[in-house]
């Protein structure tokens, strides 16, 4: 059997109620399987975001069960969830979210220390040398953002995200910022982190041409998985 990132059971997800009650979510059943690369995509309201969200445990479910890395989400306070995202978890944003006054290399360790580990470990020392190699961000290790184009300080974002080696790295529309050749890059270089660092990626993105990179496309319509096509 194949390991699973992550899983779902029954996920509904509704916003208000009475008149305003909306149904993001209407009982999703999904099985997200490690060391693959798989896009959400779905038109705009379709519950792409709101997906993501239950399943980094950035927003609680309606009702049903979200397992991530073994770990039934749904029993966890608030406390546990903001421990569990930083020790299981890495996120790639569409706004790249790097420190201006930093250099590549102290964004990249930033989140590793504020979660109280040493850059010295061994095997984050040697991961750190693995991720920026097969980036290609070694000779911008110094630079700080406002030095580097918009492809390259997507590459340091998805750098920071891998570093310690998550459960699942969850990118969010990672290209919205991009013209279409840096994009291909930067989708290039997700898909490698899947192949040769046997990284889990999940990516939100409305754009078909991302999903291309992608091991597993599933498509959401209205708060439900519409198809599901493994490459
Ligand atoms: N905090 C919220 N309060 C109320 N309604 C919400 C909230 N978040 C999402 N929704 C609603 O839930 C539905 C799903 O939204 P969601 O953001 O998950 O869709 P999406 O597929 O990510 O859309 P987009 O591609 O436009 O980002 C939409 O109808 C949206 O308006």
């Amino acid at each position: 059997m194949t390991d699973l990132a992550a899983s779902t059971r029954g996920l509904t997800k509704s916003y208000g109620h009475g008149d305003t009650l909306v149904h993001a979510l209407r009982g999703v059943d999904l099985d997200l399987p490690a060391g693959r690369f798989t896009a959400i995509m779905g038109p705009s309201g379709s519950g792409k975001s709101t997906l993501m969200h239950c399943l980094a445990g950035l927003d609680q479910p309606t009702s049903g069960s979200v397992t991530v890395a073994g770990r039934e989400l749904a029993g966890l306070d608030d406390d546990a969830l903001t421990r569990f995202r930083r020790d299981h978890l890495g996120f790639v944003f569409q706004a790249f979210n790097l420190l201006p006054m930093l250099t590549a290399a102290q964004n990249i360790w930033l989140p590793t220390e504020l979660a109280g580990r040493d850059r010295r470990e061994p095997a984050l020392a040697a991961r750190f040398e693995q991720v920026v190699d097969t980036l290609g961000i070694s000779s911008r290790l110094t630079h700080r953002p406002a030095e580097m184009s918009g492809g390259q300080q997507q590459r340091v974002a998805i750098a920071r995200a891998l570093v310690t080696a998550p459960a699942i790295v969850f990118a969010d529309e990672p290209t919205g910022n991009l013209d279409s050749t840096t994009s291909a890059e930067v989708l290039a270089f997700l898909r490698r982190s899947v192949r040769e660092l046997g990284q889990t990626v999940v990516m939100v993105t409305h754009e078909t041409e991302a999903a291309r990179y992608a091991d597993d496309v599933i498509v959401l319509t209205d708060g439900q998985i519409a198809s599901r096509v493994a490459a």
